[in-house]
């Protein structure tokens, strides 16, 4: 017989980002070669958990958990995770010639590059290449990486756009000369043109170059060979006109892409950077990064919270729109948290420490919203699939336009000329920048609203949704309960309430604490349980005192039949709305404790919003009794109950809702909810900001600790979705009319140029919008 012991995956492999990630399947085959009979991830509580199955005559458990910390020290060790910043990427195939660079040198696991987000999220293996050699590889490309603490300077920020300027100005200069004619003015506006392209060319060329040494055929490499192809048949203005509008068409978007990544760093930046400390008795201004868990930090009344951590002392109403996205103030007192970045009311707190700088609420949100800009959504996806297609037919196309026509007569110069302006007309540049302009822009919004969207396939999917299903216990009703009848049927209430709390004090579900506290409050005092055993989505068993107890729901007796007076005693309590449970002690129902927790503020006007969404189905899934849920849907609005469910049948609830409506929703607090959440199509927990587990394991995380910002996502997404359709049928429509209007010879160089880049840059201009959604474009 093999036994088995569960450790935390987190433990074991820190800072490996998630369930899907390698490590763990090299975690797994390493402990199987080193003995154990089987190893896997399971899920419990919305953690994952390492299973390992071993022989128990050949290995102890301690040894077993040596065995597996070790092996998880050494692969983290080894195998690096990390979230690199890339600068000097000019268009999305930047993005693609560093993924193919970097995924052949030796060691490198795995390179995710997000053109739009600036981002390669890195997976290298350390033993075989150093963080130094990759950054080096970037360099010679000529990207470079930028390091966290490093500030971006005016100079830095506007260079592409001085040097396109630099370039225009040659060009008009070269442009006057000319009009003032004479042999030496010819020559010396020919030189001012000629300087004009190797300025405004320079970054292209530099792209143009590396992606030939990577044989990918890209804009930059199309746009280099026009312009050469213009200047040798003496057309040094065209050529030059052409570099100047491509390159400021560029520096252009750049710009605008900045400022959509820049929201989020604007919200990094809203932790003050130092802290009032009190330690040995005295106060001192400490900067936030060397506070420490345990440490107690004075935040004076109007200013900004330096630290996730506990009230120790003090009331103040605190404004934690900065991460919930929601601006009521909030009610602070001793236990309650609070979080970096959000700003203290009138009163004067004492804080503990709980979180350090780097892990904060704040800081693990634009982490994780920085990740989620890198990967890419089903929409993205589909274009590159298109441009794979579209890209050498094209130069196919343009090839056979350069050769055909002097065959038939047609001059050499003017076919390739042609075929060049065609070329430019037909580069894909606005279609590639479409979707993920607005992904970056629209995930930015929604974080700034308190709403973390863990990539762009979350956020377009949020939209499509016609179901979504609630979890009850902790989502619409507080999670709170409290004891409301003790009905002893035989003995004392007290007597009962001894039985209860004694075995109800050794578990930790909420309605268990209730009773608890019911007990407490009444100064009973209570026994120790043994041989206690949990029926999940039951009640429990155990032995009091000698005696065996149980208590529990109706189902947790099924078996054995309740009498019918006991019965009725139940279904009366569930009739008007409260949970119940019932107490045997031996073979005899000694009591009833009937309990009621309290439905959230302001539900009812999440679900008005969410039908006038469109939201046409809403599902509440509970393993509470039918009567109590049919009273809490009804009071907030939700269309459908379904009760009594164990864990496992929430799962089958969601499958057989996404059978019938495809794209269904799991909303819950993320804690025992994690695997309906993940089942269904978009997982949206909320609570992000006060639970770790809520923030990792759902697609969508609402920061606050209620629904109120679901409509607001949703029609964010809506929003999205409109302006990425707009921008493809804005991209497409430009190519479309370019490609006849440059065979038709109906188009210039200079203006098809002009109309690509002018396209590209209003298609960035347009994502930008997402950055100024309201909420009340909401209900449109
Ligand atoms: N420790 C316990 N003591 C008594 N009854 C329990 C206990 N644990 C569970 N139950 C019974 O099982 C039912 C379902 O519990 P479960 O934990 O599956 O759901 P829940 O968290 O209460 O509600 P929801 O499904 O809405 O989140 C409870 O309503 C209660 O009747
Ligand atoms: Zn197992």
């Amino acid at each position: 017989m093999t036994e088995k012991i569960s450790l935390q995956l987190a433990i074991v492999l820190p800072g490996v980002p998630d369930e899907r990630d390698a490590c763990i399947r090299r975690l797994i085959d390493v402990l199987q070669a080193q003995g154990l009979e089987k190893v896997h991830v399971t899920q419990q509580d919305g953690k994952s958990l390492l299973c390992l199955h071993y022989e128990p005559t050949t290995i102890s458990p301690p040894q077993v958990r040596e065995m597996a910390q070790a092996a998880g020290a050494q692969l983290s060790a080894r195998y690096q995770h990390e979230l690199m910043r890339i600068d000097g990427m000019d268009c999305a195939t930047c993005a693609t010639v560093i993924e193919h660079a970097l995924q052949r040198l030796e060691g490198v696991e795995e390179a995710a590059v997000s053109y739009a987000a600036e981002r390669m999220r890195l997976e290298y293996d350390s033993q075989r290449v150093s963080r130094q050699a990759i950054v080096q590889r970037l360099q010679a490309l000529g990207y470079s990486v930028r390091e966290p603490e490093h500030e971006e300077t005016w100079l830095e920020q506007y260079r592409e756009l001085i040097v396109s300027a630099l370039a225009g100005a040659l060009l008009l200069a070269g442009w006057l000369v000319s009009m003032r004619q004479g042999a030496g003015a010819s020559l010396l506006s020919v030189g001012l043109m000629g300087a004009s392209m190797v300025i405004g060319g320079y970054y292209a060329m530099r792209d143009a170059w590396q992606s030939i040494r990577e044989r990918v055929l890209d804009i930059d490499v199309l746009m280099i060979v026009a312009a050469m192809g213009a200047a040798a048949l003496g057309q040094w203005a065209e050529g030059a006109l052409l570099l100047v509008l491509f390159s400021l068409g560029h520096a252009l978007e750049h710009l605008a892409m900045d400022r959509a990544r820049h929201a989020m760093e604007a919200l990094a930046n809203l932790a003050p950077k130092t802290a009032l400390v009190l330690r040995d008795g005295a106060e001192r201004e400490l900067p936030v990064e060397d506070l420490q868990r345990g440490d107690q930090v004075l935040v004076k009344p109007g200013q900004r919270i330096a630290a996730d951590g506990k009230v120790l002392e003090g009331i103040s109403a605190v404004n934690q729109s900065a991460i919930t996205g929601e601006s009521m103030p909030v009610d602070k007192m001793v236990d309650s948290l609070v979080f970096a970045g959000t700003v203290n009311g009138e009163g004067l707190l004492r804080v503990q420490v709980t979180k350090l700088a780097k892990d904060s609420s704040l800081a693990r949100m634009v982490h994780m919203v920085a990740e989620a800009q890198t990967e890419k959504s089903p929409t993205q996806r589909f274009v590159s699939r298109f441009e794979k297609v579209f890209v050498p037919l094209v130069l196919l196309g343009v090839a056979a336009l350069i050769v055909i026509p002097p065959l038939l007569g047609m001059p050499f110069a003017e076919s390739f000329y042609r075929a060049m302006a065609v070329l430019v007309a037909a580069s894909p540049c606005a279609l590639a920048i479409a979707t993920p302009s607005a992904v970056l822009a629209g995930v930015a919004r929604a974080a700034r609203g308190g709403v973390l969207i863990k990539g762009g396939m979350h956020l377009e999917n949020l939209r499509t949704l016609s179901v979504m299903a609630f979890d009850k216990t902790g989502t619409i009703t507080t999670g709170k309960p409290s004891v409301t009848d003790v009905i002893a049927l035989h003995g004392s209430e007290a007597d009962l309430l001894t039985l209860a709390a004694s075995v109800e004090s050794r578990s930790g579900h909420p309605l268990a604490q209730a009773v608890v506290q019911a007990a407490r409050s009444r100064q009973v005092a209570w026994p120790e349980a043994t041989d206690v055993q949990s029926v999940t989505g039951k009640g429990m068993h155990a032995v009091v005192s000698g005696v065996r107890v149980s208590i529990g729901n109706l189902r947790l007796f099924e078996a054995e039949g309740v009498p019918d007076s006991v019965r009725q005693q139940v279904l009366d309590l569930e009739e008007i709305g409260k949970t119940t449970m019932l107490v045997r002690r031996e073979g005899t129902f000694v009591g009833v404790l009937a309990l009621a927790d309290t439905t959230r503020a302001g539900m009812h006007e999440v679900f008005v919003k969410l039908a006038s969404l469109g939201i046409r189905e809403t599902v509440m899934l509970t393993g509470d009794n039918e009567p109590v849920a049919k009273a809490v849907a009804a009071s907030v609005g939700i269309t459908d109950v379904r009760a009594g469910l164990l864990p496992e049948d929430k799962l089958k609830v969601i499958d057989e809702l996404m059978r019938d409506h495809r794209q269904v929703a799991m909303v819950g607090d993320g804690v025992n909810d994690a695997p309906a959440m993940a089942r269904a199509t978009v997982g949206i927990a909320m609570g992000g900001a006060g639970t770790d587990v809520a923030l990792e394991t759902a697609d969508v995380a609402l920061m606050g600790d209620d629904l109120s910002r679901l409509p607001f996502a949703i029609s964010l997404s809506r929003a999205s979705h409109a302006i990425i359709q707009q921008n493809l049928w804005a991209a497409f429509g430009v190519v479309a009319l370019l490609i006849p209007a440059t065979l038709l010879g109906l188009a210039s160089m200079g203006l098809a140029v002009l109309i690509h880049e002018g396209a590209t840059v209003l298609v960035v201009l347009n994502a930008l919008r997402l950055l100024r959604f309201r909420d009340t474009d909401a209900l449109n």
